[in-house]
């Protein structure tokens, strides 16, 4: 009997780990980016190396992309700096044979929205990136997980990573969520209750009706934050709902004369077995979760919108609420609000520019708020223009950008100023991230897109009707 997590391992391990060394993975798909990949190429080329299989490498860029175009549809850089980082991406990917999803694809994207959306994130699979939101692609029930620098140019080169198995964590939530709680509550909720250093050393996997009930943008969504609780990757068990997003798509097996239905035979194996135990087990009443915000400096620092914010019981954490500027025993609700960041890999997908939209319809950002609704690919957009959400997004008084990480880590000049207080749908709150002494604010779409509308944090009940 055994976990999801170790049926992959265990199919995957080329070498056996040892006392003092790690097991050797095999690798079925790298992703990688403008920031991690430039010195790792550098390190194949000055050691006259060549990708093992580029055709299990698959490259797109998008931290360093501007979200803004000029009138010719040049994207306007915020300096020469990212301008040299994505050329170099797409050089680099154009001389090793790596396909590339540059300013000309329909598949731009931010790296863990553009993979499963084009099929080559599918059950069973090991992912890797240079990105440590790689967990995000565990939605498959596939073992992925970020990598360091160093580690990307050994995946370019041998198609294989040296790494010691993590143990098994099972998040078991029972009951069924109350309305309006989102998969973006869902997961604050958990890394609020087992903290950002509750998964570290674990492969953590998501079991329960909550889970299989929820689509796969929203499994995407809990997948992603693994690594905000210290956990490299997060699983849920493949099923017809992963199945059925697949079929069809770019990469995903073929769906001409039943070739796609036999594989997914294989896939419907891709579940822990009965009986088989993980080295530890959470267990959570998903009916008790509300609608999340942060209130702190990283994502375990979250609590229901309208709950008390706990006086500090660390130097750390009282740092964290100066800068913040709350104060114990306030709560989040009804704090001013400055700006509105919809994007990322985390809840950019057609899912979350619908839920934005749905609130934002008819309704009108507050004065003084400024929105920015970001698709997290190129499909997103298009996908999101051909219903009209941009439409209902711009009449409400929020800006419609062009695809990319954009103001969840401000690397592409979109960002908040010193002070400004940011409701964001992204996954880290750090001080700065998005932009020195910004503050951030971390919900749902749903939440972000109510806060907007009212000018102070609150949650979509909280505007009423
Ligand atoms: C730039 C990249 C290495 C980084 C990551 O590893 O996650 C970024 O994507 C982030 O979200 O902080
Ligand atoms: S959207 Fe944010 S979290 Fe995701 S890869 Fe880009 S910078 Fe990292």
């Amino acid at each position: 009997m055994k976990t999801l997590f170790d049926k992959i391992w265990d199919s995957h391990v080329v070498t056996a780990e040892r006392a003092a060394n790690p097991a050797t993975l095999y690798i079925d798909l790298h992703l990688i980016h403008e920031v991690t990949s430039p010195q790792a190429f550098t390190v194949l080329r000055e050691r006259e190396l060549k990708v093992r299989r580029p055709d299990r490498t698959l490259a797109t860029i998008d931290h360093s992309t501007p979200t803004l175009k000029d009138p010719d549809g040049e994207p306007l850089y915020v300096n020469e700096q990212a301008r040299t980082q994505v050329a170099t991406l797409l050089s680099n990917a154009a001389e090793h044979g790596i396909e590339t999803h540059g300013w000309d694809s329909a598949h731009r994207g931010v790296v863990h929205v553009m993979g499963p959306e084009l099929g080559a994130v599918q059950p069973g699979m090991t992912i890797v990136c240079g990105d440590s939101h790689t967990s995000t692609h565990g939605a498959f029930g596939a073992i992925a997980f970020g990598i360091g620098t160093t580690q990307v140019g050994h995946v370019l080169a041998t198609q294989c990573l040296l790494m010691r198995k993590p143990k098994t964590m099972a998040i078991e939530l029972s009951g069924e969520l109350a309305e309006g709680v989102t998969p973006k509550d869902v997961i604050l909720a958990i890394i609020a209750e087992i903290g950002i250093g509750g998964g570290t050393g674990y492969a953590l996997e998501y079991r329960g009706d909550v889970f299989t009930q929820m689509g796969m943008s929203g499994r995407m969504t809990v997948c992603n934050m693994s690594i905000e609780a210290g956990a490299r990757c997060g699983l849920i068990a493949p099923d017809d709902t992963t199945f059925e997003y697949l079929r069809g798509r770019p990469h995903a097996p073929s769906d001409d004369n039943g070739d796609f239905d036999a594989v997914v035979e294989g896939w419907r194996e891709l579940r822990t077995d009965d009986g088989a135990t993980f080295d530890k087990v959470v267990r959570m009443d998903a009916s008790k979760i509300r609608p999340m915000a942060t209130y702190g400096t990283h994502p375990g620092m979250a609590a229901p919108i309208d709950a008390i914010i706990p006086t500090s019981t660390n130097d750390a954490d009282a740092k964290a609420l100066d800068y913040m500027q709350v104060k114990a025993g306030q709560t989040m609700a009804n704090q001013t609000v400055n700006r509105v960041f919809v994007g990322s890999c985390t809840n950019g997908r057609l899912e979350d520019m619908r839920a934005a939209a749905n609130v934002l319809s008819g309704r009108q950002v507050a004065k003084g708020v400024r929105m920015i609704v970001v698709p997290g690919s190129e499909m997103v957009k298009a996908e999101a223009e051909a219903e009209g959400l941009d439409a209902i997004i711009i009449a409400a008084g929020a800006e419609w950008r062009e695809p990319g990480c954009s103001m969840c880590i401000a690397m592409n000049g979109d960002k908040a100023a010193p002070g400004e207080l940011v409701v964001s749908t992204s996954n880290r709150n750090f001080a700065g991230r998005q932009g020195p002494g910004a503050r951030t604010v971390l919900a749902s779409p749903e939440t972000a897109a109510a806060s907007a509308v009212a000018g102070v944090v609150t949650s979509v009940a909280g505007l009423g009707s």
